[in-house]
């Protein structure tokens, strides 16, 4: 970890406020009746239904949805016993990341108890408050013990992630690799290092998947786990100990098909991959510093498929991947356990996604061709936003199917828009593109290169690789505001500056502007000045004649005039007629896209056939399926005023072209949210359910709707973002923010790299 990134680390985990998260109250608390139904006298009532019931606690409480993450700080990572307190980090940090992937709470409980037995009562009088047990980062051989005591005397989930989520994980990868490399697990020979809690336990699921416990091989920091040792034993270990009179890693790694390291960094040397089988498969899987760098390794041997628990390589083989959505499955159907068979089902789930062909809206959202199985994509990346949706009703079938959940899911359909509703509302809508952008960074224009928030954004797209920012301004006025804020990029390496007062290939610019302008009013003069002066002029002329990628502007000025510019110099891509604009809200009730908030003023029946058609290409680049309400006034029929004219006839225009969208108008808008009031008026109309896009008659109607929705909703807001044009172009609004800066960034990038490789 470079000095910087530990700096960046303790700034994120200090400010604006300590930690990594919060309670917050789930029900009104705002007067006196609020207060008595949710304390004295009121919550009386609920105290005696669960009196009578307890399964009633599930439906009063917010039990059911909440997990402990316990530890006793004995095995952090790979720090070792660094104790409770300094574990805390990371046990806030497996909260945040159970409640962002699966919106399950978390409690993190640090608990100084070194002993097994006193750790064990201690957690096991904790039955009331969860509906669920995570045990974290406990040193073997006592997380053995702690957990099937807990399992045992419990009767919620008890689960060691250590152990189970990076088996899971493991034995995934491990299915995939060998389908890969054409193996049977039956043959396959399979030399471990570490002989700790996630060592053994993905052993042990291995085993039960086929692999022969025979032709396994443990070592461990005295070296081979052999019959008749005694230092550093146990009776976990023993199982796996063998007849041989081997004695190091080094011994026993010839001719291996499989290394497993789950141990410490840099045990696994060069010249023991090398000696290993034809097509090995190295998970190096040790954090933060793997038993070999996948670097390394390749070097001597580029038939190997090679894995690690990091995210900054493929085939990132995580728990992470796991334990927020096996718990999600538990919960749902208030499992007693976390058993065999559902860790079983969430393997098959893990593996099989990532096999899959993806499908359409997916390959859209990722841009093409990089989640296409094989070596280097084994295993499904941490964001893809379908883990929830397959291993979450996977797991809960299979805790149905042995008997042991107390609630069963009646609907699994239902069960599972109910897990893509959460999906899409958790801000989860970037993700794909970010990774796509991460995958083809693109030249990026930035008009403004000398705003503040443009260097601080470009700084966040350098560190993070997902833009080659080129900055259009004034070389000095950049530096120093660079130097200012303190931000670290290089001019000339990570980013280019495009000097305004003197760059040689505004000749050039200035004759292609004149000849786009000339018959528009301006003088050869004025493009000369423009070409010098107005960013989004040389941004625009940049993407044009192909010096940049794609480009951002707008975020000082007005929106208009932006939007003229890029009009004039990129223009509307061939059949376009005009361009306009789509937001994305994301808000605690989900994302909902309005068209148009910013461009076009008062839409004809024919723009708006178009616009909605783009607009819903837009949602499903997102991975989203476009649910289309062309909204008024008038609810099918009830008003005859010209804007509901207009959007009749677009509505019609668009049955008849498109009717594999699934569009219905003009309405209320709130009978474009709720079926209910929808059917009440007109129950035969083609959208069903809730509409995610909303098709406004005006700009001040989309206008308004976006600023209301964004400030009352409390949601954040991205885009604008261009529909229509020519060349991957974006208008940005004055008030954006660093993080909107960089989300319309990693957008555009993604719809370049998409654009390109379409091409
Ligand atoms: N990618 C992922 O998802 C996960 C990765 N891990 C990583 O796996 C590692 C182990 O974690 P965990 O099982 O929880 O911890 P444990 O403390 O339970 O086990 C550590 C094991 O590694 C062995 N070991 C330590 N140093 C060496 C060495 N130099 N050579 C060979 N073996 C060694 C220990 O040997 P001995 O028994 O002799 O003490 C012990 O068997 C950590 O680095 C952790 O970050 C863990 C969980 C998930
Ligand atoms: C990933 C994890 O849980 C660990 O390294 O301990
Ligand atoms: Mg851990």
């Amino acid at each position: 970890m470079s000095k910087d990134f530990q700096e960046q680390a303790l700034r994120y985990h200090r400010d604006p406020r300590p930690g990594k998260l919060e309670i917050a109250p789930t029900k009104p608390l705002a007067n006196q009746r609020d207060l008595s139904l949710a304390y004295s006298p009121g919550v009386g009532a609920a105290c005696q239904a669960i009196l009578a019931d307890a399964e009633e606690a599930a439906r009063l409480t917010a039990r059911a949805n909440l997990v402990a993450v316990v530890t006793n700080g004995t095995a952090v990572l790979g720090f070792g016993n660094i104790g409770p307190l300094a574990s805390k980090p990371v046990m806030e940090g497996k909260a945040v990341l159970f409640k962002k992937f699966a919106n399950i709470d978390v409690f993190d409980l640090e608990v100084e108890e070194g002993d097994a037995e006193a750790f064990i009562s201690t957690v096991a009088r904790l039955e009331p408050t969860f509906g669920g047990i995570n045990l974290e980062d406990i040193k073997a051989p006592e997380c053995f013990v702690i957990e099937e005591a807990l399992r045992e005397r419990m009767n919620i989930p008890v689960f060691h992630d250590d152990q189970h989520g990076t088996a899971i994980i493991v034995a995934a990868a491990v299915t995939n690799a060998l389908r890969v490399t054409g193996k049977a697990i039956e043959d396959v020979r399979l030399v471990c290092s570490g002989a700790g809690a996630a060592a053994l336990a993905c052993l042990d699921l291995l085993v039960k998947l086929g692999l022969p416990r025979e032709h396994i091989t443990v070592t461990d920091i005295d070296g081979v786990v052999y019959a008749g040792r005694d230092k550093g034993m146990d009776r976990w270990k023993a199982a796996y100990a063998r007849e041989t009179d081997a004695r190091t890693l080094d011994d026993v790694i010839d001719g291996a098909d499989l290394f497993l390291g789950l141990s410490a960094p840099n045990v696994l040397k060069p010249d023991m991959v090398r000696r290993m089988a034809d097509g090995p498969v190295i998970m190096a899987l040790a954090n933060p510093t793997p038993e070999i760098l996948p670097e390394v390794a390749r070097e001597v041997r580029s038939d190997a498929i090679i894995a690690t628990g990091r995210s900054d390589y493929p085939n990132q083989v995580n728990n992470v991947i796991c334990f927020p959505y096996i718990f999600r499955g538990a919960l749902d159907v208030g499992a007693s356990d976390i058993n065999d068979a559902m860790k079983l089902a969430a393997v098959e789930a893990i593996a099989n996604l990532a096999m899959d062909e993806p499908s359409e809206l997916v390959t859209k959202a990722y841009g093409g061709t990089e989640s296409r199985f094989g070596a280097d994509y084994l295993i499904p990346s941490p964001f893809d936003p379908r883990l929830l949706v397959r291993i979450a009703p996977a797991v809960a079938r299979a805790a149905m199917n042995s008997g042991i959940a107390a609630r069963p899911i009646n609907d699994f359909e239902a069960y599972r828009q109910q897990l893509i509703q959460f999906v899409y509302k958790s801000g989860l809508l970037m993700k794909p593109l970010f990774e796509r952008a991460r995958q083809s960074p693109r030249r990026l224009a930035f008009a403004e290169g000398e705003d503040r928030r443009v260097l601080q954004a470009a700084q966040e797209l350098v560190d993070e690789g997902l833009a080659m920012p080129v900055l259009v301004g004034r070389p000095s006025v950049i530096e120093s505001r660079m130097g200012e804020l303190g931000l670290r990029m290089r001019s000339g390496q990570d980013v280019t500056i495009v000097d305004v007062d003197n760059d040689p290939r505004f000749r050039e610019y200035h004759s292609a502007y004149q000849a786009i302008m000339g018959r528009r009013g301006v003088s050869p003069d004025e493009a000369k000045a423009a070409v010098r002066t107005n960013g989004t002029v040389i941004a625009s002329l940049m993407v044009r004649k192909g010096d940049a990628d794609c480009m951002i502007c707008g975020s000082v000025g007005k929106f208009r005039r932006h939007l003229q510019d890029v009009n004039h110099v990129i223009g509307v891509a061939p059949g376009v007629h005009s361009l306009a604009t789509i937001t994305a809200l994301i808000l605690p009730a989900g994302t909902f896209f309005i068209c148009d908030s910013h461009a076009s003023i008062e839409p004809t029946a024919e723009e708006l056939v178009e616009m909605t058609t783009m607009a819903a290409d837009q949602v499903a680049a997102f991975g989203m399926t476009p649910k289309i309400a062309l909204v008024s006034r008038s609810n099918f029929g009830t008003m005859d005023t010209e804007p509901a004219q207009r959007m009749r006839e677009a509505v019609k225009r668009l049955h008849a072209e498109r009717p594999d969208l699934e569009v219905d108008g003009e309405m209320h808008a709130d009978a474009a949210l709720s079926q209910e009031i929808r059917d009440a008026a007109y129950p035969d109309s083609r959208l069903q359910g809730a509409a995610n896009l909303f098709i406004m008659p005006s700009v001040d109607a989309g206008h308004i709707a976006y600023s209301l929705l964004k400030v009352l909703g409390g949601g954040v807001s991205v885009g604008p973002i261009l529909i229509g044009a020519d060349k991957p172009a974006h208008v940005v609004t004055q008030s954006i923010t660093v993080r909107g800066l960089v989300n319309m960034s990693a957008l555009t990038v993604a719809q370049t790299a998409a654009t390109a490789e379409a091409e």
